[in-house]
């Protein structure tokens, strides 16, 4: 068995986000479209003969570089509100391989060296992708099969979107819907690759304050016309087809999303709209081209502030690749 391990976790955006109910557990009923997207972070996993997990984290390109564009001193209170990710037991992979080490019983424990991309506290998923791709590492250096359906289970209980991350089944998956608490997945088809534009503003929302200021609907809306312009390949449906139930919350909270939004409809993009709990906002694009110069446009505008990137649909999981070290 190898002894150490790469993966890319991508992050995801939520095509559609509707709101069901509030569950007796606290959580709300959801029914979303997830789509993984190419802004990954850079995970290497490795065994060790000591029983203890640690984590090293980083930012790409650098710590200084992303501070730039979000226009923070990195030692501010801003700075580190927005880019000091906790390493440890708060962050989500040392919580994945603490369960997997318990639950399999797997002897010695893992360093895991974690270059971030993907903002935090964006709604972009950034912690729950690191810690399934955290599972399927140590899954892969202790021989455990990644389909294990057992690793589904542990990933379900570290967080609501990380059983995405783990892909559905055995397939690898384009995009799907997930509803109870987050957790029920069903593999959705894409006819073609979807390109957009991402903006994360600098301001870092909770998850859980943003739910829990969000209202349940009078009349729910069914994520069907979406899914149907996925399966065909149609923009303007898929465009039209787009909502996302948390984005009044979080307006309330950071006005800028509203700001954020406007310029992206203003250079031509459409179904423009907030991810998962924001702060990120996406617009579709009729191409990478087309995507690439609206990023451009947008980073003209928009900086320092933000973090603007364009961006192509993916898939999940992320591969895990086996590290060849000079001992073997
Ligand atoms: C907003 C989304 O990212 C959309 O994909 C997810 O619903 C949130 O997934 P997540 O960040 O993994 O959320 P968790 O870490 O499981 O939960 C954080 C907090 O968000 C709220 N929460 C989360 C998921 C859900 N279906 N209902 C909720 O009300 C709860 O207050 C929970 O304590
Ligand atoms: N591996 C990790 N990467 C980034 N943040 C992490 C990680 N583990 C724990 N965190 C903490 O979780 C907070 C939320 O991170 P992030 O938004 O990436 O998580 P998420 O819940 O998966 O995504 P979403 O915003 O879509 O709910 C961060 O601000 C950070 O304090």
């Amino acid at each position: 068995m190898p002894n150490v391990v790469t993966s890319r976790p991508p992050a995801k955006l939520n095509l559609f986000l509707e709101l069901l109910g509030k569950r007796d557990d606290g959580f709300h009923e959801i029914d979303t479209i997830m789509l993984p997207i190419d802004w990954c972070d850079e995970m290497r996993l490795a065994r060790t003969e000591a029983s203890d997990i640690s984590l090293s984290i980083g930012w790409l390109p650098s710590l200084e570089v992303v501070a730039a564009e979000l226009g923070v001193d990195p030692n501010s209170d801003d700075g580190k509100n927005l880019l000091a990710i906790p390493s440890d037991e708060k962050n989500l992979v040392v919580r994945a391989l603490r369960r997997f080490r318990d639950h399999f019983d797997t002897p010695g424990g893992f360093h895991c060296d974690l270059l971030k991309r993907i903002p935090a506290g964006a709604g972009m998923g950034g912690a729950s992708s690191d810690a399934a791709a955290a599972l399927r590492c140590a899954a892969a250096l202790h021989g455990i099969p990644l389909h294990n359906p057992e690793l589904t289970v542990l990933a379900a209980e570290i967080g609501s979107d990380v059983p995405f991350f783990l892909g559905i089944d055995r397939h690898s998956c384009q995009a799907a819907r997930a509803q109870g608490r987050g957790e029920k997945l069903s593999q959705v088809s894409l006819l073609s690759q979807i390109d957009m534009v991402v903006v994360f503003p600098s301001v870092c929302l909770s998850t859980a304050r943003v739910y829990s200021q969000a209202t349940i609907p009078t009349e729910i809306v069914p994520p069907d016309a979406m899914i149907a312009a996925l399966g065909r390949g149609d923009l303007g449906g898929i465009a039209a087809g787009g909502l996302n139930r948390l984005q009044e919350p979080a307006v309330k909270i950071a006005k800028q999303i509203d700001e954020i939004l406007e310029s992206m409809w203003h250079i031509g993009l459409i179904g423009c709209q907030l991810t998962g709990s924001g702060s990120a906002c996406f617009g579709l694009a009729r191409n990478a081209v087309d995507a690439r110069r609206g990023a451009e446009q947008l980073r003209s505008q928009l900086l320092p502030g933000s973090r603007v990137a364009s961006v192509s649909s993916a898939t999940v999981p992320s591969s895990v690749n086996l590290v060849i070290t000079p001992n073997g």
